[in-house]
């Protein structure tokens, strides 16, 4: 594996140099040598798992790897904490894949750093566990998303209400910087720090902008946040399609590569109803799946704020550039989220009544379906991969038309007005609605059969139906089935 460092040759205000925490026995639990592959991750020490324990609980620090724990800031539920940090994690450095493209390899679980708070700097294997089943799960559904290369048991113990057995968990993302990386420097008035920050963001994720030399600082900023914006659009908008629900979408928890990181408390809808919560600690449903799209916009304008020094001295002027970029949110938003739910109803564009006016026909078909899942509470996975096949069966497509009534008449019509073929809707509609989400019970029943046994192969059969989603498998249906309470008694936990 070879190294570099760039984060960690910014000035030390931007990171503590530490290294992560000894183990008592590391044991690799889970690895990942597809991802391994993809990093272009080869020697001999590959194949020794021992020695891979070794390096992925901390306890030996891979060659080339410079050990540092990053500072952020961000708004936690709306409140502003200007101090977080990477309490529990080491980012060991980055690594040139085979796209050409670098990625960080980041230890979580790892141990205090300046950063801990209060907090003990581990993780249980119970969520370590987890966030690898979901961020793999998430990035076979073609969704923006951290990955995870290893999960290793320390043989220690980490104590939450009970004692449990602690892991470590090595996380690979496009980076980790974060909205609230960028509030922790404005928040101080380190503007050189912000500059530098921004500087390397930019250049890390969208050199484009580097390279345009017409644009001065303002411009380059204002190009850098609307860059920022349309990756955080269609995370969003990717989310929704799945039935993502994050959870805890704070500033501290939004990359500025537009992926998917920190699956604490995260879970996915299966009844369709926007107003979907699981998260322990969001009771007054800040993080709901339909108040989602809502929050980026929020988190977007945190962002803006941060920037706004760098756009013109001037705040007034700043606030006059920053805010038309915060107000187009919402537009663009709602065409990639039109264009995605047409998608879902296999047309490949929004018809053209609908592009001219918002409610035309292939939106307004889109909301009746919501509106009638929703009210018959209807699994949202589950009733599009059912449309999808009754395109092609005509079985499936009568218990349809029996179930939703005049709507999916009006649908089937619409399509043939378009002249889209049944053919063609399927294709699309197969490659835009997944058979295979890591429903919650099941996600839940393996964690807590692999905490008594640990004995992965569930873990694995289950890993290689999340895989291809888009496709159904021998064993998917033994995933695949509905949760009895129809998850009304699921909650989530924030993985501290
Ligand atoms: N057990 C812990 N020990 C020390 N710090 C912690 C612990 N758990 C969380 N923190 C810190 O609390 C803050 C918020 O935690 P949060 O749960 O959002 O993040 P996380 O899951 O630790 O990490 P990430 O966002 O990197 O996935 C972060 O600064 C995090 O480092
Ligand atoms: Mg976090």
């Amino acid at each position: 594996m070879k190294f570099s460092n760039s984060y960690s040759q910014l000035d030390n205000v931007f990171y503590q140099r530490t290294s992560p925490a000894q183990v008592s026995r590391p044991q690799l639990l889970l690895w990942n040598q597809e991802l391994a592959d993809q990093l272009l991750l080869t020697g001999d020490f590959c194949r020794d798992k021992a020695l891979l324990a070794q390096y992925f609980s901390g306890n030996r620090i891979l060659e080339g790897a410079d050990p540092i724990a990053q500072a952020y800031a961000g708004h936690q539920f709306g409140s502003f904490n200007p101090q977080l940090g990477d309490g529990r994690a080491h980012l060991l450095g980055e690594v040139l894949s085979d796209n050409g493209l670098r990625y960080d390899i980041q230890l979580k679980g790892s141990g205090q750093t300046r950063f801990s708070r209060q907090g003990d700097g581990k993780c249980a294997i119970g969520p370590a566990v987890r966030e690898y089943i979901m961020s793999e799960a998430m990035y076979a559904l073609g969704v923006p998303s951290s990955r995870c290369l290893a999960v290793t048991a320390t043989g220690d113990l980490v104590f939450r209400e009970t004692a449990k057995p602690g892991a470590v968990v090595t996380r690979v993302a496009a980076s980790h910087i974060r909205v609230g990386t960028f509030e922790y420097f404005a928040a101080r008035g380190d503007l050189e720090s912000l500059e530098a920050l921004t500087g390397f963001a930019i250049n890390r994720h969208f050199p484009e902008i580097t390279l345009n030399s017409d644009l001065d600082r303002s411009q380059r900023v204002l190009h850098f946040l609307s860059a920022v914006i349309d990756k955080q659009i269609t995370l969003i908008v990717n989310w929704l399609r799945v039935g993502f629900i994050h959870g805890v979408m704070n500033t501290d928890n939004t990359a500025i590569s537009g992926e998917t990181i920190d699956f604490g408390p995260c879970a996915m809808m299966g009844i369709y109803h926007p107003g979907t919560v699981f998260s322990s600690i969001d009771t007054r449903g800040r993080y709901a799946f339909g108040n989602q799209a809502a929050i980026g916009q929020w988190n977007m304008a945190r962002l803006a704020e941060a920037l706004l020094p760098l756009i013109d001295e001037i705040p007034e002027k700043a606030v006059a550039l920053a805010e038309p970029l915060i107000r187009q949110f919402s537009r663009d938003f709602e065409q990639a989220y039109q264009l995605m739910l047409a998608n879902k109803l296999g047309m490949a564009s929004l018809t053209a009544q609908s592009n001219e006016q918002a409610g035309g026909p292939t939106a307004s078909l889109a909301e009746d379906l919501l509106a009638q899942m929703q009210e018959q509470e209807l699994d949202y996975t589950q009733t599009f991969a059912r449309l999808t096949l009754s395109l092609e069966n005509a079985e499936e497509a009568a218990k349809l038309s029996h179930e939703l009534g005049p709507w999916y008449g009006k649908w089937r019509t619409l399509l043939t007005d378009e002249g889209i073929t049944a053919d063609t809707a399927k294709s699309l509609m197969a490659d835009t609605n997944p058979v295979v989400i890591p429903r919650n019970h099941h996600v839940e029943a393996i964690l807590t059969e692999y905490e008594q046994s640990g004995d992965s192969r569930e873990i694995d059969d289950f890993l290689t139906v999340l895989r291809t989603p888009y496709k159904l498998l021998p064993q998917t249906q033994k995933f695949q089935d509905l949760p009895a309470d129809g998850d009304r008694h699921y909650r989530t936990f924030c993985g501290t």
